[in-house]
């Protein structure tokens, strides 16, 4: 056994003070440098990686995943198709045979991602103008969907809004704003096409694509974090209940992956983002390619076993930031030997 002197256990506090305060000072959110070099980063962020050296272990496979064909004869609704993860998952779908009608406010951005998916794929990529917020225009949406391609056999609910915010800057109309697209707005879609699944005795795969903080929640984006609970909450108790009809519902809670709707919103500076990768495991943000796979597979017939399930699906992020003792990963190897000489020279309590 090593003897350790008083000067030696100084030593090894002092290196741990200095590692903590300087991940205090690096992720301090109480005053932070959003100076022009962040901006800068941020305009160019399509030129920067702060992917870490062992992302290189979890290198992302972009091809897609499910064999040519899978959704042959299949009708997929995708909310929020025309953009970010929405059109990655109406992508892949198509590609794989479905024909897709995608939905969101914004028509023309909804034609132009309809156009172009339609013409790499050859399939059919419908473009429907709807608000989710409103439960008539959720039904006439329905409605100009029956005509095109009848009722759908796959549902994906990822129409969202979302921005940071400090809550006691938080109006009524910011929290309704948000609550209506994601709680509201889910459940307009899925008891319209639910209902009228069952009246047809058709079968179906719903999925919601909700985030890690439902879990947990968050501050900061409250009005996000209590919506996307409440849809976890519908989608687990309609996976009790419509099993009987032929319905399944999922989940996919995904970390980050970055879409300009997603963090022009919650990261507008790019101030965030090192750290935020930092404490992902795999070491890099996630791929739109990755999620839509995932998707992919959860509304196939390959998982018709499969209903009620909430997948996490963000790099090991969310249990990096849970675990009490994983900031210990900072610990260098020269400070392992003299905690663990602490530690064994320690007798009785
Ligand atoms: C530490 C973190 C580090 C990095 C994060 C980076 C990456 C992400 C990692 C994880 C992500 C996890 C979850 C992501 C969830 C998502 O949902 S991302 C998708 C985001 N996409 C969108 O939001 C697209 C759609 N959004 C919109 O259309 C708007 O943003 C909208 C505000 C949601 C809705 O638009 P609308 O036109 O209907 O609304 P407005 O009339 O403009 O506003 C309504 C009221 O809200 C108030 N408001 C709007 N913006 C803000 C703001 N920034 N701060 C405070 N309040 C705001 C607005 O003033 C209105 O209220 P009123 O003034 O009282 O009337
Ligand atoms: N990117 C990320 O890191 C993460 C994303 N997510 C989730 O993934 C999903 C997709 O987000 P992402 O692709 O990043 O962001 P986007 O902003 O690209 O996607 C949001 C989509 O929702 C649509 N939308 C917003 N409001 C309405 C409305 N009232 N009615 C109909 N459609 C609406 C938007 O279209 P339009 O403006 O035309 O209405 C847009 O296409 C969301 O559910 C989000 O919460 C979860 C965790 C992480």
């Amino acid at each position: 056994m090593v003897p350790v002197s008083v000067g030696q256990a100084g030593n090894v506090s002092g290196l741990l003070l200095s590692l903590i305060l300087s991940e205090q000072v690096q992720n301090r959110t109480d005053s932070v440098d959003f100076g022009p070099s962040q901006l800068w980063c941020h305009r160019f962020a399509g030129l920067r990686s702060y992917a870490t050296p062992h992302s290189q272990f979890f290198a992302p496979s972009e091809g897609i995943m499910l064999p040519a064909g899978s959704y042959n004869n299949k009708v997929a609704f995708i909310t929020g198709g025309g953009t970010g993860l929405g059109r990655a998952m109406t992508g892949v779908l198509s590609q794989l045979g479905a024909q897709c009608v995608i939905a969101s406010r914004k028509l023309e951005v909804l034609q132009q991602t309809a156009t172009e998916i339609s013409s790499q794929t050859g399939n059919k990529v419908h473009a429907v103008q709807c608000d989710v917020r409103d439960p008539q225009a959720v039904s006439r949406c329905v409605d100009q969907m029956v005509e095109l391609t009848g009722l759908p056999d796959v549902i994906i609910n990822n129409a969202a809004g979302n921005f940071i915010c400090p809550s006691e800057r938080l109006s009524a109309n910011g929290w309704k704003s948000i609550t209506d697209i994601v709680l509201n707005g889910t459940a307009f879609v899925t008891l319209e096409l639910g209902k009228r699944l069952i009246q047809n005795q058709k079968g179906a795969s719903f999925l919601a694509i909700t985030t890690i903080y439902a879990e947990s929640g968050s501050g900061f984006v409250v009005p996000s974090a209590s919506a996307k609970a409440g849809v976890e909450a519908l989608y687990k108790s309609l996976a009790a209940e419509w099993g009987r009809y032929g319905h399944r519902f999922n989940i996919i809670q995904p970390g980050p992956i970055r879409t300009k709707g997603a963090f022009s919103r919650l990261d507008p500076t790019g101030t965030f983002e090192k750290s935020m990768i930092g404490r992902i495991p795999t070491g890099r943000l996630g791929k739109p390619a990755e999620l839509a796979n995932l998707a992919a597979y959860l509304s196939s017939d390959y998982a018709s076993w499969m209903s009620g399930a909430v997948i996490r699906f963000d790099g090991g992020e969310y249990v990096s930031m849970a675990g009490e003792f994983n900031e210990l990963r900072k610990v260098t190897d020269d400070q392992w030997k003299m905690l663990e000489t602490m530690i064994r020279s320690t007798k009785g309590s």
